[in-house]
């Protein structure tokens, strides 16, 4: 069962050069910084209310992240991240319902989650990721 919105994520070419915005103009702060290596991605975690700002740099050409870049040089909304309290059943459910996965399987993500996305053709455009704390994660 989707439970909340976790975060929001943002493709940008530099999270530092980002980050004054998110502080300066709207006075948020940055509260984590992690680099996923498997998705080739340096992530930078801005609270806003319940819901998290993910800022998303990418680490290599070849990532996600990179690609997304080349289209829209600007940076943008990227994804969005619903936490669920079952991850394993809400990928069988989104599958069964006709959505397309990405990842048949969760995959490590930030914060000691496991995350799966389906595919943005799939979901009206929006690349949608779930996301889910793995057992015994402090966060
Ligand atoms: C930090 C870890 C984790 C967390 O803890 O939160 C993350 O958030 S990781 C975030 C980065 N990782 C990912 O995005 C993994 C999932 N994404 C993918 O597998 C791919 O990016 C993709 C969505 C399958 C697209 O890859 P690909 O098919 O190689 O790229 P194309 O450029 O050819 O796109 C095909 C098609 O899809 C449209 N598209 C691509 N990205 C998006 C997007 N973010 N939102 C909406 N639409 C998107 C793209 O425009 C193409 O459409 P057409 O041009 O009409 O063909
Ligand atoms: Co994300």
């Amino acid at each position: 069962m989707i439970t909340n919105i976790d975060h929001l994520g943002i493709a940008v070419t530099s999270i530092d050069a980002a980050l004054g915005y998110y502080e300066k103009v709207l006075g948020l702060k940055c509260t984590h910084r992690e680099e996923v290596a498997s998705q080739k991605v340096r992530t930078a975690f801005i609270p806003c209310g319940q819901v998290n700002i993910e800022l998303l740099e990418p680490t290599s050409p070849d990532s996600p992240i990179a690609k997304f870049l080349e289209k829209n040089p600007h940076g943008g909304i990227h994804h969005i991240a619903y936490a669920t309290d079952d991850i394993t059943s809400q990928l069988a459910q989104a599958s069964g319902a006709g959505a397309r996965l990405i990842n048949e399987t969760p995959v490590e993500g930030a914060h000691e989650k496991l995350v799966a996305f389906l595919h943005p053709k799939s979901t009206f455009g929006v690349l949608t990721e779930f996301c889910m704390s793995k057992p015994g994660a402090q966060h």
